[in-house]
């Protein structure tokens, strides 16, 4: 995630141009507008989940604000801003994916639902989320967006909603390394890649301070007695099977971090024997591949490397006119980095600041001495900063 105090977290709090009201009182990425709180539920003293409807306004503008979320979750990755009204300050934070439409009737179903759920770490000294860990039912803050960020799905090689043939022909892994409240992007791209293919497989590593953070994520106590975040990591799993999301926790006051040899264990799978992994081992390529054989076109925006470092972001795609958004023969493996700046640096090295605004920059850090030993490996493989 984005430094919060960088300017990625402090855009101008304005207003929209748009004649047009609907499109003003809907959800939008110009002007904030005031959601209710409806439900608090808390992780921990310096964590919780609030869950925010759109306040008023017409059944156009909640049709409107539907669509716009829908746009954004087809998308996979993306945030909202909170503003703090009294500093005229704003934070970026990540939706929780819609999975809660499986532990209730009514939500995430109709197509006026304008239901979002944050979650958030209260960080010391930390002015917005000061503010919201004041919020409880009842209270009403305030948001704008969407703001995209990258379309996972078309980086695994999804053309278009009416091509998924890439994807579902070619298994294709992703790793994420989560740290802390980066949990919430890397549930957004689980639900994404889950959705879109049978043949994508996740290997969430995820780390946290303390073990309440995501205490029964493996075994024991009922559903209602986990956490909302754990809560739906267990229902993706029940959703799309556990083969498919296969998730490992570290908590930092047990002492168990996440290390080199997991993430080297997760990219090279369970057939070590034919993984790119043991090539890289025994210093050989993989036999009949080169880059090139992996189809990447340098030039496509989802698929090339040297595009992906001057990238803040994946344009929208239009879903409807089915036609290929790249001409690349497959797609990538994924490997998503996201959390504080330091758990991003020491993973995938620094992202870079270009014309005003936060690049991806080349992969260095672990991973990328880990990748960038071998050849082969790279032209499969795309780190995402996130
Ligand atoms: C795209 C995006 C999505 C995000 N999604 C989420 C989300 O879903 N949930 C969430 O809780 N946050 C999320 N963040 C971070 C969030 O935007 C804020 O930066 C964060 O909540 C702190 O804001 P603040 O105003 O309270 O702290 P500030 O007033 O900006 O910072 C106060 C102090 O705390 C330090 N600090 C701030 N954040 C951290 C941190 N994470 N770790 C360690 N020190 C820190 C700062 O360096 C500073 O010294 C996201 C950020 C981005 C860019």
């Amino acid at each position: 995630m984005d430094s919060p105090a960088g300017l990625a977290g402090l855009r101008a709090c304005g207003g929209t141009n748009s004649s047009n009201s609907n499109d003003r009182e809907a959800l939008n990425d110009r002007k904030f507008l005031p959601y209710d709180v409806v439900a608090r539920e808390d992780i921990s003293p310096t964590a919780f989940v609030l869950t925010v409807r759109l306040s008023s306004g017409t059944k156009a503008t909640q049709k409107l604000t539907r669509s716009r979320m829908n746009d954004a979750w087809a998308h996979g990755l993306w945030s909202v801003e909170v503003k703090q009204p009294q500093l005229q300050i704003a934070r970026d934070y990540t939706p929780l994916p819609e999975v809660y439409a499986t532990h209730t009737e009514s939500a995430g179903e109709s197509d006026d639902d304008t239901t979002l759920r944050l979650f958030v770490r209260v960080v010391p000294g930390g002015e917005v989320t000061k503010y919201l860990s004041r919020k409880t039912v009842g209270s009403t803050i305030e948001l704008r967006g969407p703001h995209p960020s990258f379309d996972v799905v078309a980086r695994l090689g999804d053309k278009s909603d009416k091509s998924r043939a890439l994807v579902e022909n070619e298994p294709k892994k992703m790793i994420i390394l989560a740290g802390g409240t980066g949990v919430a992007t890397a549930l957004q791209a689980v639900d994404a890649a889950l959705r879109a293919s049978p043949t994508v497989s996740i290997s969430l590593l995820w780390a946290n301070r303390q073990a309440n953070d995501c205490y029964g994520l493996n075994a024991g106590p009922l559903p209602a007695e986990l956490n909302p975040v754990v809560r739906d990591i267990r229902a993706l799993q029940a959703l799309y099977g556990s083969h498919r999301l296969q998730v490992q926790t570290f908590v930092d006051a047990e002492r168990t971090f996440i290390t080199e040899a997991h993430v080297r264990k997760a990219i090279g799978g369970s057939d070590r024997k034919n993984s790119w992994f043991t090539s890289w081992r025994k210093g050989e390529p993989e036999a009949g591949k080169t880059p090139e054989a992996s189809g990447a076109d340098g030039s496509c925006i989802y698929h090339s490397q040297k595009k992906l470092t001057q990238m803040h972001a994946d344009p929208l795609r239009n879903r409807h006119d089915g036609k290929a958004a790249c001409s690349c023969a497959e797609g990538k493996n994924l490997v998503l980095v996201s959390g504080p700046d330091g758990f991003i640096e020491a993973w995938a090295g620094p992202k870079a600041w270009q014309a005003g605004k936060e690049r991806q920059g080349p992969v260095g850090g672990i991973l990328g001495q880990i990748l960038n030993q071998d050849p082969q490996t790279l032209s499969k493989w795309q780190v995402l900063k996130l």
